[in-house]
Formats: C-alpha cells, sequence, structure tokens
C-alpha cells in the first residue's frame, strides 16, 4: 500500500470571459515563440464563444463525478482540482492542501498519451508547484489503453456508424478518421524513440485507434491524422492534417462518410469545439462527406470508473501483470514521485520502454 491524503485533477485550464482570453494565451504560450498572428486567431476561437471555454467547467463536473464514484466506492479521498494555465492553479491549490493536512497527493492528469504536454510540462508544473512546500505530487500511468478510456471511443463510433447506416450508407464506404492534436515531430520521436519514427506518442495513438476500429467498425477503413498544428510553419509537425486528409479520401472516391473521433483528448473543450465540430466538419461539408464526431469520454461513467480504479492501483501497488491494458504497449509505467528539493529522473517526455512494446 502507498499512503496518499487526497487526488490532485490536473488539467490545462482556460479562459471563463473575454477579459481572460489574452492573459490566459500568454500563460500557454510563455517564452514558446508562438507567432502574434497565431494568437489573435486563437483568440478569435475563445472569443466567439463569449470568452470562455469549456474546460473549466468540463472539470468541475469531473471533479464531482470522482467524488461521486470514490464516495459510492467508500474510498476516504478528497478531490483538489488545479490547472496549468488558469485558475485555480497548481500553487495555490497545493498550498491550500497542505493547509488542510494533505501533503501526499497523487496526481490525475487529464491527458492520456506521452508527450511534452502531458508529462513533462506537468512534472515541471509540480516540481514549482511543490517547491518550498512539504508537500509532495505522484501521478497515475499514461492511460491511453485503459479500458475506462477506450470504452467511450468505442460507444461513440458504434454508435455514429449505426446511425450512417440508417441513412444508407455502407460500412465500406465510412472512413474513421482518428485524430490528436498535432506535436513538432521532433518532440513526437522525444516521446520514446524506441517506438519508432513517431515516437511513443504516435505508436500509442496508432495502437488504441486499431483496438477502437477493430471493436467498433470492423468494416470501414480508417486512418490517424492531426489537428491544431501552431508553431513556426518551416518547423515539421506531424501530418496529415485532418483537413487535408478529409480532401483526400473525398478525391479517392471511395469514402460516403467519415466518422471523426477526437480520442487524442479527454472532453470536447476548445480544441474540439473549434476545429473539428466547426473547420473540420465545414471541409466535409464542401467535399460532399455525410459526417460524425463521436464524444470524448467526458464524465461517462466508464472513464469516471477508470480513472478510480487506476487510482487504487496506485494505492495497492497492483503489479504490471494485473494492471488493466488493451494494447501491448501497456501497461505504461508509473512515473517517479515529486517532492520538493529532491531530483527526479528524467522522464519529462518518455517512459522506461517496456519489453513488449513493437515499434510501428
Ligand atoms: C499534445 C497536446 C495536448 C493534449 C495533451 C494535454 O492535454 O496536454 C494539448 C491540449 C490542449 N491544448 C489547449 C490549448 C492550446 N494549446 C496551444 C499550443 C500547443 N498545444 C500543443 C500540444 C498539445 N495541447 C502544442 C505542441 C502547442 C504549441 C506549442 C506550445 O505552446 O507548447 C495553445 C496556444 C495557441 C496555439 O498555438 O494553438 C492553446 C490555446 C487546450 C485547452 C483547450 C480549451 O481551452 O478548451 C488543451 C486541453
Ligand atoms: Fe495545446
Amino acid at each position: 500500500m502507498t499512503h496518499y491524503d487526497a487526488i490532485l485533477l490536473s488539467s490545462f485550464g482556460g479562459p471563463e470571459g473575454q477579459d481572460d482570453v489574452i492573459p490566459f494565451l500568454r500563460n500557454v504560450t510563455a517564452g514558446r515563440g508562438i507567432p502574434d498572428e497565431r494568437l489573435e486567431e486563437v483568440a478569435h476561437h475563445y472569443r466567439h464563444f463569449g470568452g470562455v471555454s469549456p474546460i473549466n467547467e468540463q472539470n468541475r463536473q469531473l471533479k464531482a463525478a470522482l467524488e461521486a464514484e470514490l464516495a459510492a466506492r467508500g474510498i476516504d479521498l478528497p478531490v483538489y482540482w488545479g490547472n496549468r494555465n488558469w485558475a485555480p492553479y497548481f500553487g495555490d491549490v497545493v498550498r491550500e492542501a497542505e493547509a488542510n493536512g494533505h501533503t501526499e497527493l497523487l496526481g490525475l492528469v487529464t491527458s492520456a498519451y506521452t508527450s511534452y504536454s502531458g508529462v513533462g510540462q506537468y512534472r515541471e508544473d509540480f516540481e514549482k508547484a511543490t517547491d518550498g512546500t512539504g508537500v509532495s505530487i505522484d501521478r497515475i500511468r499514461e492511460y491511453f489503453d485503459h479500458p475506462g478510456f477506450v470504452q467511450p471511443f468505442v460507444e461513440g463510433v458504434t454508435d455514429a456508424i449505426a446511425s450512417l447506416g440508417a441513412e444508407g450508407v455502407a460500412p465500406e464506404r465510412i472512413h474513421v478518421m482518428y485524430v490528436t492534436h498535432s506535436i513538432p515531430t521532433a518532440a513526437a520521436v522525444a516521446s520514446g524513440p524506441d517506438f519508432g519514427g513517431g515516437g511513443a506518442y504516435v505508436a500509442q495513438h496508432l495502437a488504441v485507434a486499431s483496438v477502437i476500429n477493430e471493436a467498433a467498425a470492423p468494416a470501414s477503413p480508417w486512418s490517424l491524422s492531426y489537428q491544431s498544428r501552431s508553431g513556426d510553419p518551416r518547423t515539421p509537425w506531424l501530418e496529415p492534417d485532418i483537413n487535408d486528409a478529409i480532401a483526400e479520401l473525398a478525391a479517392g472516391g471511395l469514402t460516403d462518410a467519415i466518422v471523426i473521433v477526437p480520442f487524442g483528448f479527454v472532453s470536447d473543450h476548445m480544441e474540439v469545439m473549434w476545429d473539428l465540430d466547426n473547420e473540420a466538419v465545414e471541409t466535409a461539408g464542401e467535399h460532399g462527406l455525410k459526417v460524425r464526431r463521436a464524444p470524448t469520454p467526458g464524465v461517462h461513467p466508464a472513464y469516471v470508473a477508470g480513472l478510480v480504479d487506476l487510482v487504487l492501483e496506485r494505492v495497492n501497488d497492483v503489479p504490471d501483470a494485473e494492471r488493466p491494458h488493451l494494447t501491448d504497449l501497456g501497461p505504461w509505467p508509473d512515473h517517479a514521485r515529486i517532492r520538493s528539493g529532491e531530483e527526479v529522473a528524467d522522464v519529462s517526455a518518455s517512459a522506461p520502454s517496456s519489453p513488449g512494446a513493437a515499434a510501428r
């Protein structure tokens, strides 16, 4: 048994009004040289929705759902919620937890895959937030292939195929488009060089897409594409962009409909609402393709229960052999504990490769 006092639900954060938008974007891009045109472009996405990202409300709901699930199972662990880029900030939350006597936190991060944004940057956030305090933070493993994360996508794709079928589209003419956040190709490689050209990041996505498609749409072709690239246009990022991929499918003549599956994300936040429900859906329409978009896990009961299972697995020191995982890349290894003033091993971009890891 490993002792924890509380859970730290850890997320990205988002603006909650027009006045928040620019300060939020400055927080997100601090020191990373995102061109001003791109910032304005992104600000426009938020402005269109009153300056409000849905992500904070989604995290409030997830926190409430986790509390209900923990209570139903008789587990006495309070849930704190903190963000990287907007209030409640990690630093404030860690101090609040410490003031309440909670010093051994278990981090549940709203990011399922291995990347700098989803892993290394949270580690840096946790190091900063615990600095000079008596608080330590562990985080649960990447859960991209945990049944609780995968199940909502399986249901969403199954429903989408059925709904298109009801309109007379044969499964063979439906292309399932698994889509995730593009990252610089160098960052992808750095996520785990032992996993092939796209690193652990791409390998994890390919493995999970294959599992979802096998379960939900075995007669439909599928592919992986990317969204929301930013940064300097001369820097290579993962491709193809979903909009280019849609045009290509339409030109190929074998596709009547697409199902968009945003399986890189855990909730329907701004990147989903704008880049997919707005842009990609419009692109599909321009090319005469029918389109469905599968939901992200959100507060799906299987996802909430799965997160609590991941907490218990860590509390109970469950051995790897007994940890649920749906691809042969998993179960992904745990991370070192973050404790103020202690050196930790560099897990910024990657985790140790597991012997069963297949390079793709
Ligand atoms: C891998 C990944 C995830 C998934 C894992 C994770 O969850 O971490 C993710 C999540 C998110 N990204 C989000 C928003 C933004 N990401 C940006 C910028 C960037 N993301 C990147 C990668 C990722 N991002 C990268 C390589 C950049 C560029 C350079 C940099 O800054 O390192 C920018 C700046 C402007 C722009 O360039 O687009 C914004 C506003 C929101 C909130 C949405 C909302 O508000 O509802 C969420 C959940
Ligand atoms: Fe992002």
